[in-house]
């Protein structure tokens, strides 16, 4: 991926824009804008950076969009999300995403006559086929209706065993509409066991908890669903998916990112669905982020994160292609989308020197994600790359000021050394604590965000530099979920409804800084620009022309 052939790699010379300006690059995430009310965090917060770089700036500060067909999703119903956003910020250009991609194959039916689908059909006679992913509609990570047409593709074409192995949401969707999808889930199940296909729920739990792990930040997240997965080996045993997640959720403080793990098993006890030699494994979830991990445990013959105890020999095919550098895994049922010649590609064969920083939990995004799913460098000698860890094993209301402070002084220090003339970060708390739906966490997050960027900003002042501050997509702004006027909605108790996911709002974008050329300002021309628009603006500010099928810059430079 990437540095393929025959690209003209020297970008031209901006006509009216120098070099040599270092620029801070400043991507808050899960920061949208929206109404200021009490469940708007980022309002509630005192953040005086941001509000420094909106108020009385309009030149300099603008909304632009980070969700739906804008970021490469199906719809315009389509939330924002780091992968999306990221790739789109990086690559300066609007890919079809996985969400669309697995669309598409699907409608044409061209997902059942590709490698990937004929690879694993070759277990559908003698072994069971594991279906393994997010149990959700959120369309982050997975789509339910994905899984029902996979599932009734699957029978139609000689499967005879199934298993799910269902993991739940609560994260890109209301808590507690785990219930509905395992219902929904167990319906077609029983209409395929009605069809004389030996089809159940085999095991399960909560995201956050079983097998969804990111960047490294906890194996044990990976192990415990190896553990249910393959070994059938989990704390607690139930007969079915749904007295499972019925019974797991009524314990105080369940919620559906954190369900433990579960086996399902039969009237002797014994798991119904381990996964053994000879059978096949799709996991389902296109995005990739958090399905890396569990990938390597299925397919590496080397392994050392934790004890397998028991390797089979399976058939396994992502969803997607989850690294397309480690091409893991190797088998796959859709093609991911080939993101080529990103705006770090180009600006380290123009000599820019990239510095990019944040905490595990978000380190991919600003480097993974940012280079179109690509890990490592491009060119060693210009880039680095610094992690700071996360804290793991917690949910991070209970430490929502994360590693802000951290990133922003590895950030400080990296501008005044003089070595980076980009230095781009990742400050994940508005998305990571927004999350948790805990509102007063959320508030301390965004605060603590605020005070990162000010740090940033004055080195960035220091140095006579230029900033440019946005966000991936929306998160803290809103936490409850909103009916058609945009009240609150209540539950059918008369509760309300906390939004723990991201939204269909759009993110600021404010440039500036001492070393911004007099004249610079957004455009208004630009009908509803987005995320893509970011990279052509950031390669204009280093003093290069963006090449020419690039979504547009956003600045432009009147003369003064
Ligand atoms: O945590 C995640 O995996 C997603 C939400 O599902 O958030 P983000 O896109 O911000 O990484
Ligand atoms: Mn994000
Ligand atoms: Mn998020």
């Amino acid at each position: 991926m990437g540095s393929s052939g025959d690209v003209n790699w020297k970008l031209e010379d901006h006509p009216k824009l120098p070099k040599g300006k270092t620029i801070g690059l400043i991507v808050l995430d899960g920061w949208g804008e929206s109404e200021p009310d009490q469940y708007n965090c980022i309002h509630k917060a005192p953040t005086p950076a941001m509000d420094s770089l909106k108020n009385g700036k309009p030149d300099t500060w603008r909304l632009i969009k980070a969700h739906g067909t804008a970021v490469g999703l199906p719809s315009e119903d389509d939330m924002g999300n780091s992968e999306v956003g990221h790739n789109a910020l990086g690559a300066g250009r609007i890919y079809a995403q996985g969400a669309k991609l697995v669309d598409l194959a699907l409608e044409s039916g061209k997902i059942y006559e590709d490698e990937g689908f004929k690879y694993i059909s070759e277990s559908f006679e003698k072994g069971t086929v594991h279906l393994i992913g997010l149990l959700s509609d959120g369309g982050v990570h997975s789509r339910l209706d994905q899984v029902q047409l996979l599932l009734k593709g699957f029978a139609e074409r000689g499967a005879k065993r199934i298993r799910v192995h269902v993991l739940t949401d609560g994260r890109d969707v209301l808590d507690g509409s785990s219930v509905g999808f395992v219902e929904t889930l167990e319906a077609d199940l029983a209409d395929l066991r009605s069809k004389g296909v030996d089809a159940q729920i085999a095991s399960g739990g909560g995201r956050m908890n079983v097998t969804m792990d990111r960047y490294e930040n906890d194996w044990n997240v990976v192990k415990r669903g190896w553990d249910a997965q393959v070994l059938g080996e989990a704390p607690h045993k139930f007969k079915s998916g749904l007295e499972a997640i019925k019974t797991l959720r009524a314990e105080p403080g369940a919620n559906d990112q954190y369900l433990p793990p579960f086996v399902i098993v039969d009237d002797s006890g014994k798991a119904v669905g381990p996964i053994v030699d000879g059978d096949a494994v799709v996991t389902f979830n296109f995005r990739a982020d958090r399905m890396v991990m569990h990938a390597k445990a299925l397919e590496y013959e080397d392994f050392d994160k934790f004890d397998r105890v028991r390797v089979p020999k399976i058939r396994y095919a992502g969803m997607l292609q989850y690294d397309g550098e480690l091409k893991l895994p190797s088998h796959y049922l859709v093609s991911p989308p080939l993101i080529d010649r990103t705006s770090g590609e180009y600006l380290a064969h123009n000599g820019i020197r990239t510095f990019a920083c944040s905490e595990t939990v978000k380190f991919g995004h600003v480097t993974f994600f940012w280079n179109g799913n690509r890990s490592g460098y491009f060119n060693e000698k210009l880039e680095k790359y610094v992690e700071i860890p996360s804290d793991s094993g917690i949910s991070f209301n209970v430490q929502p000021k994360m590693k802000a402070l951290e990133i922003a002084e590895k950030a400080r220090d990296a501008i005044l050394s003089g070595k980076f003339d980009q230095v781009r970060v990742n400050l994940p708390n508005g998305d990571m604590v927004g999350h948790t739906g805990d509102i007063k966490a959320t508030v301390v997050a965004c605060e603590a965000a605020d005070v990162a960027v000010r740090i940033i900003l004055d080195a960035i002042e220091q140095v006579g530099g230029i900033y440019v501050v946005t966000a991936d997509h929306g998160n803290a702004e809103d936490m409850v979920k909103r009916d058609k006027a945009g009240k609150p909605a209540l539950d059918k108790e008369g509760n309300l409804q906390i939004l723990t996911s991201h939204t269909l709002k759009p993110v600021p974008i404010a440039i500036g800084g001492p070393g911004l050329s007099a004249g610079v300002k957004f455009r208004q021309d630009l009908e509803t620009p987005g995320l893509a628009n970011v990279a052509a603006t950031v390669m204009n500010l280093h003093g290069f022309v963006a090449p020419g099928d690039y979504e547009p810059s956003l600045i432009e430079v009147v003369d003064k």
